[in-house]
């Protein structure tokens, strides 16, 4: 059985590697140079980096010099998230030599143009199903966007490679993944899971690992990472047992 992929994240907002809770403007706590913390999880052991510009994400401009910088630093693998939307954006973002990005909003928005950048860049295209509920969530996670599973199935028709799914209400909260969604998010689809918000301990990862085989690939860990909770070196650990 391949082990679950870990994937430390650094999102930033106005220059600085932050968390949030819930996902809400406002409710950041900066953790420094973005750079800084990218390099200590590869340092660590991280095979995959999860990066977001944030700003991008919420429409307060953009962190877009940075991450080009930070993604080019690396040597492991880049998933880059946040404002990409259009054509420019992504161009810009896949300039950055991440391995792939994952589309938010414009899953939700422009429909046509994520098909065909599925169709045109295959695995280097996933979407990020941001979920209260059911309901996605776009523009920072502050705007409605449909049915998760009807959207799911949509881009499922249109080719989608690989989902990010988050849970809103636990993002940032240290209060333990949503593994009911998880499962049914994986016996919706053939396509493989990233799953995102709410780790805290160990267990957690193990919970989760533990969806291997109904279809779930990696997990974003955050917070619980900058609130030295446990080590990436512990993580990666744990979930290679
Ligand atoms: O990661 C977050 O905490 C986050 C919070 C609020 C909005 C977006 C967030 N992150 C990721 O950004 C992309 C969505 O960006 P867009 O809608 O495509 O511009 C998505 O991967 C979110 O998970």
């Amino acid at each position: 059985m391949p082990k679950l992929e870990l994937l430390p994240a650094v999102d930033v907002r106005d220059g600085q590697a932050v968390r949030l809770v819930h996902g809400e403007s406002g409710s950041e706590t900066s953790y420094g140079s973005p750079l800084e913390a990218a390099l200590a999880w590869q340092r660590a052991g991280a095979e995959w980096l999860h990066l977001v510009d944030l700003d991008a994400a919420f429409g307060t401009g953009d962190n877009r010099a940075l991450i080009a910088e930070v993604a080019g630093a690396m040597d492991i693998k880049v998933e880059l998230s946040g404002g990409i939307r259009d054509d420019a954006s992504l161009a810009a973002a896949l300039a950055t030599g991440c391995r792939r990005v994952n589309l938010g909003t414009a899953a939700l928005e422009t429909p046509e143009w994520v098909a065909k950048v599925i169709a045109e860049h295959g695995d280097q295209i996933a979407v990020g199903l941001d979920v209260r509920g059911t309901t996605l969530r776009g523009r920072g996670w502050t705007r409605d966007g449909g049915d998760l599973y009807e959207t799911l199935a949509r881009l499922d028709s249109e080719g989608c490679a690989r989902y990010v799914v988050t849970d809103i209400a636990k993002d940032g909260t240290l209060q333990g993944p949503n593994l009911e969604l998880l499962k049914n998010v994986c016996a919706a689809t053939d396509q493989p899971v990233v799953a995102s918000g709410g780790v805290s301990s160990l267990d957690d990862l193990r919970a989760i690992s533990s969806l291997v085989p109904e279809g779930v690939e990696g997990a974003i860990v955050g917070k619980a990472l900058y609130a030295k909770a446990f080590t990436l070196e512990e993580a990666l650990k744990a979930v290679a047992a």
